[in-house]
């Protein structure tokens, strides 16, 4: 914590982290205006300040500690301002957790149809009334300051994949100029600015792209362009050539992972927090995690399976339900099946993470991956 004594301007401070001798694995503690937090973390995303079809207390209750909202939906709709008037994010949702907002660079590549992109900013046009819209680091901090959230992204381009060399190369130059843009406009103290590392799949460029964020001196960084469709040997690769790079006693978030198997391996690498719509995704088509791999639960084969979805999951769907009625729910539009296959999932990646810090913590990680593994197909 005392690395983060002398930071103006940082409350996402990290303690020091116990580390496990044979890995970059480590269990650390996140301090943050809204409490101190465990990780490795899974963090539900909660997109338009609402994780799908589960209440607060809900994601209390199944042990989230911090949720994630994106600033380019705020942005367009309510808008951050409107936000900002009831309360910030966490009165406006009714959400005393953390709150991670990220910054709507990749939102404005995934989601609008793109116009532009110049050393300013990104034009493109609102995927909700097609009005022509600008979001530049000034811009996209600004919006995260009206949220208030505990934690907020540096505005960056997630370079798509495959990219070219020269692209990659420009385009991570540039996204290291919107870092510093996004820290001399943010002004609020009490809230954490995280850098966002690039670099396409190329190591030089992800070698250069942490060296450079690293002495522009954030409190935390997120590590990007990832999970964008590369296979998962590439993306471990770039993990191995960043994680190394970036302060011991400073969180590192890796942007919209993943899958447990995804997940094991990153905390290898010495990652510490992860998110990913994927759980709540994939609930709202009846497929639900399990540590073998996936259950569709929608399928015929479980009309008359009376048992719950995993009798070793301690979740509400899984202590009071079964896989016969969730199936029936889902079969029949029922909006409550949907709500019981999210808490599993959510609840199944929440407990996933507090099962690895608790495995760090007894020394057992390495054994701990090897067993997960072996029994999960992917
Ligand atoms: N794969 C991936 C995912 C996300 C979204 S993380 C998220 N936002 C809201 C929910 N989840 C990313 N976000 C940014 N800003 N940059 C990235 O490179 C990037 C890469
Ligand atoms: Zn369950």
């Amino acid at each position: 914590t005392c690395a983060f004594a002398g930071q103006k301007k940082v409350l996402a401070a990290y303690e020091e982290a116990v580390k496990c001798g044979y890995s970059g694995a480590r269990a650390g503690r996140l301090h943050t205006p809204h409490g101190v937090f465990d990780t490795p973390m899974f963090m539900p995303v909660g997109t338009q300040a609402t994780v799908k079809a589960v209440s607060p207390r809900e994601l209390k209750e199944m042990g989230a500690q911090i949720i994630l909202s994106n600033t380019y939906h705020l942005y367009l709709r309510p808008g951050t301002e409107l936000v900002a008037e009831a309360g910030g994010l966490h009165r406006f949702m009714d959400w005393d957790g953390g709150i991670l907002t990220d910054s709507g660079g990749f939102q404005v590549f995934s989601l609008g149809p793109l116009r532009k992109i110049t050393e300013e900013g990104a034009a493109f046009r609102s995927h909700i009334d097609g009005s022509t819209q600008f979001l530049s680091p000034e811009i996209a901090i600004k919006a995260q300051m009206n949220l208030g959230a505990d934690i907020i992204m540096a505005f960056d381009e997630c370079i798509p994949y495959p990219a070219e060399y020269q692209y990659a190369k420009l385009s991570t130059e540039r996204t290291t100029r919107w870092a510093e843009r996004s820290q001399k406009a943010h002004t609020r103290s009490g809230q954490a600015l995280f850098a966002i590392v690039q670099g396409g799949m190329y190591q030089d460029l992800r070698r250069v792209s942490a060296n450079d964020l690293v002495s522009l001196d954030f409190p935390g960084y997120g590590i990007g362009g990832l999970s964008v469709g590369e296979p998962k040997p590439v993306m471990y690769e770039m993990l191995e050539q960043t994680v190394p790079l970036l302060p011991e006693n400073k969180p590192r978030y890796l942007m919209g992972v993943g899958t447990p198997d995804c997940l094991v391996e990153a905390v290898r690498y010495g990652i510490d927090m992860f998110d990913c719509v994927f759980p709540t995704r994939v609930a709202r088509n009846g497929t639900a995690m399990t540590k073998s791999g996936r259950l569709v639960v929608k399928n015929a084969a479980y009309a008359k399976d009376f048992l719950p979805i995993d009798e070793n999951c301690g979740c509400y769907a899984c202590q009071n339900f079964s896989r016969a009625y969730i199936r029936h729910l889902l079969k029949a539009d029922e909006i409550f099946g949907l709500r019981l296959t999210t808490i599993h999932n959510l609840y199944f990646l929440l407990d996933f993470t507090k099962k690895m810090r608790q495995a760090i913590l007894e020394d057992r990680f390495l054994s701990f991956r090897e067993e997960f593994l072996a029994q999960y197909c992917k």
